[in-house]
């Protein structure tokens, strides 16, 4: 499948380095511990701010005979070398304000010594350092080529802190932890390549010489606490300071600060040389501390996550990749033989699923299908019917493999003239639904010689149910017997739980052949909540139903059924008594639970589409104000659960209940109606943080939707995706 250069090069930089990102993230895991573990040791002292250089020398000199040193590492613990009476040289960590002996240093704990050996060098000493420096470097290039990615799919530079449109795990978490970790990566990777650039000397460390007098005045003698540059220097500004090794005029203190070093005259406390250090050196400084965390507790821990977030972008990278993968096409006859021309535009991969599933359908009938990507369109000898599956990406755009497309078009002339049809992929989060698949019809549509069967079907979220309505309408303009294929029907094993039926109103009491059936789980417990999904799969074809989940008890399902002649799941769940059991599994649908936080809930359905919400209605007890809006046929459409919805009104679950019954009156009514007259009401909702549900056929969702994107755009001046993304409509629509 044809990719951006920047999808292509974020990939290849990750496959080539992922071992040793993987090796360097799970080190660098343990590693981050290492400044975290050392801030609760007792050395650490917090207050290296409030004592002076004069201080910590005084006390020093005060207790021991002769100092050497005194240095504070990256631990801020304080360690002094001395020569003890004896004349042994001893080190030690001290308390920096009364001079105490506080221990010897230890070795570094094992894992954390395995550990840096490994992240340095893989114990493969100058081979390995390169190598890890390489994938640093390798590491960085894949930030920066994931910071295009992530323009490109927010839609540029202003869009890069926009929300991000929450289609499926990976590719929105991929983008939004790229987005939290992207600075905190980039600072390891940066840092980590400066120091291996430093390790193998192509960057020269930094030399400090002083321009030293060799004799120092000896005159006046101050004492250490009158020198003024030992009392204007705080501990925490000091790296080391090295005590004059004799009371020769030759003799001086270094101060090494952390941006300078100065000699100091011993007697006066004059300032003898003082050197900045070179950009080089407080850079290496700097890479030192930001890539060991040595800088604060806060910093480990953010270095932390960033290690655990690379081990999670290498699996969702990896994951989404690979769904890319299974984009391939293969075909078995050549392009001139084929009556049927399947072309595929998409970016991520998900519509080669229905395509191929199409084609393979196809293909089993016997029939001769050619399927290929947009961009490499070409004339088709015997092609009779074109069929374009194609996303849309970016603002309304074509996918990276449909974007020569429309040249193409007017290259290529077919020899015979041919029908076609144009689906659309989309999503209603974003606010161009479907556009680029309306362009393609529209380039069709200027094409001569051809007969377009249909006006653009568009399937929002890779609905597999929209897309079976797709199907059925297709087919039967083909006269074929296409069935939804296997391939994309779910073959999942699901956990099954018995239920006891316990109501049954029967389909032939009402008048849309329509029933309500309550289960009761009969052993142990099931988890579920109101819009998840009960699964039933018929052993007769082992293709597995869903039904809407309405919660009427801890333990009670009702669902909503309709009776279909041919039906064998819906013919058996009708011949069901009280008693009988049946074997079902729960399926969560945590994009249609109802809200916990919204205040005013809108809940649209058309016939059996009301099963979740009389759950909802049910548990309605928080107090949101709810309104209901129900499309059927007539009134007695409604009678079988006007007597439960009628409760949930008197009791104040339910506010309002608005019917919108297509056959009663000389014009048909539809809850689309009912909401465009309810307009002002509706977009003061979506402004003031309320949800709407919209649950049934995926025809009413279409119709409904267009309705509320002209109430969002007319009322609000945004479009519904606007609303839509921020999770204030949910919808389950089959
Ligand atoms: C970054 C991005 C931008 C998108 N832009 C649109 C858009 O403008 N209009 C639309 O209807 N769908 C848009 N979509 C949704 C995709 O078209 C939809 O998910 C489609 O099914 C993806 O198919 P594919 O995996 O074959 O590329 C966008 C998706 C992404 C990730």
């Amino acid at each position: 499948m044809t990719i951006s250069v920047w999808r292509y090069s974020h990939l290849v930089l990750a496959v080539s380095s992922s071992i040793f990102i993987l090796l360097a993230s799970i080190t660098g895991i343990i590693l981050a511990f290492e400044p975290i573990t050392n801030r609760v040791q007792p050395y650490t002292t917090n207050n290296l701010n409030e004592i002076t250089v004069a201080e910590i020398a005084t006390t020093l000199r005060e207790n021991y005979t002769e100092i050497i040193s005194v240095e504070i590492d990256k631990n801020d613990w304080v360690t002094a070398s001395i020569i003890d009476k004896e004349g042994n040289n001893e080190i030690f960590y001290i308390n920096p304000k009364t001079g105490e002996n506080l221990g010897k240093p230890t070795e570094t704990n094992s894992i954390f010594q395995f550990a840096t050996n490994l992240h340095r060098s893989l114990f493969l000493k100058s081979i390995g350092r390169f190598f890890i420096g390489l994938s640093s470097l390798l590491l960085f290039l894949i930030s920066i080529t994931g910071i295009f990615l992530i323009l490109k799919k927010q839609g540029g530079f202003r869009g890069f802190f926009r929300p991000i449109v929450k289609e499926k795990f990976n590719p929105y978490y991929h983008t939004l932890f790229g987005r939290w970790l992207l600075i905190p990566i980039l600072i390891i990777t940066i840092s980590g390549v400066y120091l291996s650039l430093e390790q193998f000397a192509i960057i020269p460390k930094a030399k400090i010489v002083h321009q030293e007098d060799t004799l120092f005045a000896e005159e006046p003698v101050l004492q250490l606490s009158d020198f003024d540059i030992f009392n204007n220097t705080r501990l925490s500004e000091v790296r080391k300071i090295e005590f004059p090794f004799a009371e020769f005029s030759d003799s001086y203190f270094l101060l090494q600060l952390k941006d300078k070093e100065v000699l100091v005259n011993q007697f006066n406390g004059d300032i003898v040389s003082e050197v900045n250090y070179p950009f080089t050196a407080i850079i290496s400084y700097y890479s030192l501390i930001f890539h060991t965390g040595q800088a604060s507790i806060i910093w480990s821990i953010i270095l932390l996550l960033a290690c655990v977030g690379i081990l999670f972008f290498m699996y969702s990278g990896f994951t989404i990749a690979l769904q890319r993968r299974k984009s391939r096409i293969k075909n078995r006859f050549k392009k001139d033989a084929c009556e049927y021309v399947i072309l595929i535009g998409s970016e991520n991969g998900n519509t080669f699923y229905f395509a191929n599933a199409l084609h393979s359908e196809l293909i089993r009938l016997g029939k001769k299908s050619f399927l290929a990507e947009l961009n490499s369109y070409s004339s088709y000898k015997n092609m009779r019917h074109l069929i374009v599956m194609t996303a849309t990406y970016g603002k309304g755009e074509a996918p990276t493999n449909a974007k020569k497309f429309q040249s193409l078009l007017e290259t290529h002339q077919q020899g015979k003239p041919f029908d076609y049809s144009v689906v659309g992929f989309g999503s209603l989060a974003y606010p161009d639904f479907c556009k680029y698949a309306y362009d393609v019809d529209e380039m069709l549509q200027q094409h001569p010689n051809n007969n377009r069967l249909d006006n653009v079907f568009t399937i929002n979220n890779q609905s597999l149910a929209s897309f079976n309505q797709w199907l059925l309408q297709w087919k039967e303009k083909e006269n074929l017997d296409i069935r939804l294929p296997e391939a994309i029907l779910s073959k999942k094993k699901r956990k099954t739980y018995t239920f006891e039926v316990i109501k049954n109103t029967k389909a032939n009491e009402q008048s849309d052949n329509t029933f309500l059936i309550r289960l009761k789980v009969s052993l142990g417990k099931v988890r579920f909540k109101s819009g998840d999904l009960l699964s039933i799969t018929s052993d007769k074809d082992d293709r597995e139903r869903l039904y809407s989940i309405g919660k009427s008890d801890r333990n009670t399902i009702s669902i909503s059924v309709k009776l279909h002649d041919d039906g064998y799941v819906s013919n058996t769940l009708n011949n069901l008594n009280i008693g009988d059991k049946i074997e079902c599994s729960i399926l969560k649908n945590k994009g249609f639970h109802f809200p916990k936080k919204a205040k005013n809930v809108v809940l649209i359905a058309t016939g059996t589409g009301i099963g979740p919400y009389l759950g909802m209605m049910h548990e309605n007890n928080k107090n949101a104000v709810l309104q209901l809006y129900w499309g059927g046929r007539t009134n007695a459409s409604f009678e079988l659960y006007k007597k439960e919805v009628v409760t949930y009104l008197n009791n104040g679950n339910l506010q309002s209940l608005h019917l919108a019954l297509s056959q009663e009156k000389d014009q048909k009514v539809y809850v689309q109606h009912l909401l465009k007259k309810d307009s002002e009401q509706i977009a003061e909702i979506l402004k003031n943080k309320g949800v709407i549900m919209i649950c049934g056929s995926v025809v009413m969702q279409k119709d409904v939707i267009q309705t509320l994107d002209t109430i969002c755009q007319q009322h609000l001046n945004k479009p519904l995706s606007y609303y839509q993304n921020k999770g204030a409509v949910l919808m389950d629509c089959y």
